[in-house]
This record gives C-alpha cells, structure tokens and sequence, in this order.
C-alpha cells in the first residue's frame, strides 16, 4: 500500500510505503499529534524553539557582508565547527557547490574546507596546504569553549599572525558564537574579529539556517535566499492545524507507529552522491534529540531510534543484504533525485559482451533510478517498510524544505516521546572525562589507570575505577 501523502506544498515530495500503517493507525495516533503539534505551538509563543523562525530571518544583511568580505581577495574559507556547528553546513556546501572539492575559489564564491575532527595528519594536511595570505577561517562554536574547535582555531590564529603578524591576522578570522562573554566571544571582541550570533533558542544540531550555516555558505556564494525560501514553504505545511493537510504529522504518524512496532532503526539511502552529507547532518539531529534516557516526568526511558547512513547504488553491494533479510527493525528513507541536471550516456562502441550490451546508450541517471527503483520494490516486497523524499533536483528551496521538515518532525518526535529534544546531557561525561584527562592531574591519572591496567592485564574502562 503507497501512502502519498497529501503533500500540501512539501517540496520535496514525499511518498511512503509502511508496510503495515494502515489509515486506521495513522488516524490512532491523530489525537497525540495534534495534542504535540499544540504543544510545539505554545513552546514557540512562549520564545522556545527559535528554529521556527529562521526561514523568516531577512539574509540580506549576510550576503551584502559576504560580498564585502570576498572582494577583501580572499579565495579560500576553512569552517571550524563541530557537530550542529559543521554538519548542516557541510551538507549544503557538498550538495549545492558547484565543484565543491575542485578547482580554485573566486571573488563569487569561497572554495570551502570543513575541518570538525582534530586528528593530526587530517588537520595537518589541510593546514599545510593553504595560502593563508587567501584564506578566512569561520570558527563556528555555540558554546565558545568545544574543546576540538577551540585547539583548531588556535593552531591557525597562531599561524596567520606568526606568518602575516597580528594586526593583519583580524582580517582573516570571523567568530560565530553564542552571546556568552567567554571564550570564542571574548577572544572575538579582544581581536576584533567580525562575528555573528547563534541566537540562544536555537538548539546547535538545529541551527544550520542561522548565522551558523548562512554565513560560510553566503561565502561559498550558495544560494540561501533559496534556502530560506524553501524551508519558509515547508514552515507553512508545518503550520496547518489539520491532520489531514499537514504532511508532516502524517509522516510522523507513521514513522512513530513503526516504532512501536519495533522498527527502532532508520536508514537515509541517499541515491546521490551530492546529498549524502544530508545523511550526516540528519543523524545527529534524530540521535542527539531522540536518543534519550528519562522522559519529561524522570522516567527511565532509554527511547531513540538509530539513524543509519546509506548510499545507492554503492550500499546495494554492501548493507542492502541485512535490510531485506535481517530483522525487520528498519524504516527505509530513500533520498531521490529526479533529474540530475547531467547527462552521462554509456558508449555505444561495439565490443560490450552479450550479456552487457543492453547498457550501450543508457544513462548514467537512468541507470541509478533504475537501482533505486528495483531496491525499493524488493525491500516493499519483502515487507520492508519504505518512504521515499523525491527532489526535482538538487537545488536550494528543495534543501532548505528537507531541513526544515526534518527539524519539525524531530520535534514531533520528541513530542511523542515526552521527552526534550533539544538538551543532550548524554555527551556531558564524556566531555567531562576527556577534559578531566587533558588536565594536568587528569593525565596522572590515565597514566596510573593504564599501567595498572596493563599490570592487570585486564581491559577496564575508566568507568570502572572508583
Ligand atoms: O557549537 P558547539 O557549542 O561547539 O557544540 C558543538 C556540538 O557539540 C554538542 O554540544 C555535543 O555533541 C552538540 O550538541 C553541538 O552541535
């Protein structure tokens, strides 16, 4: 059974297959998703949620800066973020750059590097390589103080002034963060750096259509007008009080009555290379909020549903095995492209074995539809509930409605859960730890726990000792 959903202008579109969610369970859980949707409703009035807002957020003033910044002669930017302040940003970089990893950058768009993790040969290799003379660095961190993104910004702070001297090294550095005095913020003001502001009601896996991911990609001379204006219309479907016109309810609906039938694993199958750094934003926004221990009332929950990157075709050849004939625990999400605005025939050259010669002429595009296409009908044969967000193309309204979209769903989700999607104190111990450890007394300590663990020949982990 296709459920298409009324896709009150969502664009994408978006068409899904759960096996086993008839009408009659959508409609069960119609009263608890108005009951969420209301709930959502109050908590923006209230001045929660600033996510709502972003699509309505006036651009102009980031892309005239942009403009300005560009013609300083800078060729190149390099994001130093981290999780919520990286991922989304990445995302739309990858998916809408023209040549996002070739070539040079010009005075219309900033070629882009993210670095988010910090070990060495990764940071040095992308380090070493710049002309730091062209090069901005965006340091982007709610917080002012993650650990990884803080080192980072030091190393090429130091870099720019020992090679361009501090005065000069103003330039080169824009500071985007939260408004609390320390940290990113207070070395931003000392410096003088230009900086923007993650506005505090803005959960950081939630920000990437603030200042966060607007900013680099204005750089990158992307589209964010695009942006907002799709994620605007996906805000209005989101609005729509009714069950029946809101897809958004209706593809939550279905996603959390799969869950309470046991499917606690979704997979994004991205059928294009330029949208699978979606994937990555995606899994920490639906893990960080859904991936929870104690419900809203401090009950022990342990609530979440694992988030799963995949790539068609390639994930065909290596995962798809486990999703038709593994447990049944997953909710397929294909990520569609309907025309890839490039044609890429195979030759028609005599030679192709018998067997192959029913590729000569075919297109590279019509060749991975038709993947696609075979791939989900096998998992809906095999009873594998499926949904399928369809895009025309690659382009920036559709991304910002898929952004928005997802962003409003996970809070549903969280709804339903009765849960609060939007802390992660999960992460807290063990940035506790690695900070405890990076301390001087904290390396003693490691130092004491590891010999005494290769005395005991044992494998504890530090939560072990006391
Ligand atoms: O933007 P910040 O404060 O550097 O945080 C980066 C990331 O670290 C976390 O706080 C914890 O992983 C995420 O929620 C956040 O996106």
């Amino acid at each position: 059974m296709t459920l298409r959903y009324d896709a009150t202008g969502l664009k994408p579109s978006v068409v899904g297959d759960a096996r086993g969610v008839s009408d009659l369970d959508r409609s069960r859980l119609r009263p608890r998703l108005l009951k969420a949707h209301q709930a959502i409703r109050t908590a923006h009035e209230r001045g929660e949620l600033g996510f709502i807002d972003c699509p309505q957020k006036d651009p102009e003033s980031i892309l005239s800066w942009a403009a300005k910044k560009r013609a300083e002669g800078f060729r190149e930017q390099v994001v130093i973020g981290i999780g919520g302040s990286s991922l989304g940003s990445r995302a739309l970089y990858e998916a809408l750059a023209e040549d996002p990893h070739a070539g040079e950058g010009s005075a219309d768009g900033l070629r882009t590097h993210f670095t988010e993790n910090i070990d060495p040969v990764g940071v040095a290799r992308l380090f070493d390589r710049l002309d730091l003379s062209k090069t901005l660095f965006i340091v982007v961190t709610k917080s002012g103080s993650t650990v990884e993104t803080m080192s980072k910004f030091w190393l090429a702070f130091d870099r720019v002034c020992s090679e361009l001297g501090e005065d000069k090294a103003r330039a080169h550095f824009v500071a985007i963060t939260g408004p609390k005095n320390d940290g990113l913020r207070a070395l931003a003001d000392h410096y003088g750096f230009d900086s923007f502001e993650v506005p505090t009601n803005v959960g950081g896996r939630f920000s990437v259509l603030t200042p966060v991911g607007l900013v680099p990609l204005a750089l990158a001379g992307i589209d964010i007008r695009g942006l907002l204006a799709g994620a605007k219309r996906a805000r209005e479907c989101a609005a729509l009080p009714d069950f029946e016109h809101n897809t958004l309810l209706q593809i939550t609906a279905d996603i959390f009555t799969l869950y309470e039938r046991g499917v606690d694993q979704i997979v994004m199958m991205s059928y294009s290379d330029q949208l699978l750094p979606i994937a990555d934003w995606f899994r920490q926004l639906w893990a960080e909020s859904l991936g929870k221990a104690k419900d809203r009332g401090g009950n022990s929950v342990h609530v979440g549903m694992t988030p799963i990157k995949a790539l068609g075709v390639i994930d065909q050849h290596s995962q798809v095995q486990l999703y038709m004939e593994g447990p049944n625990d997953k909710l397929m999400v294909f990520l569609e492209v309907a025309s890839f605005g490039r044609e890429l025939k195979v030759p028609t050259r005599p030679g192709l074995p018998a067997s192959l010669a029913h590729l000569a002429g075919l297109d590279f595009g019509d060749i991975l539809d038709a993947e696609l296409q075979g791939t989900r009908r096998a998992l809906q044969e095999a009873g594998r509930p499926t949904s399928t967000w369809r895009f025309d193309g690659v382009q920036a309204d559709d991304l910002g409605s898929f952004i928005f979209a997802w962003e409003f769903i996970t809070a549903l989700m969280g709804e339903l859960f009765d849960i609060d999607a939007f802390d992660q104190p999960g992460v807290e111990l063990g940035k506790k730890l690695a900070h405890g450890l990076l301390g001087r007394e904290g390396f003693e300590q490691w130092a004491k726990l590891a010999q005494s663990n290769a005395d005991a020949g044992a494998a504890r982990s530090i939560d072990d000792e006391e």
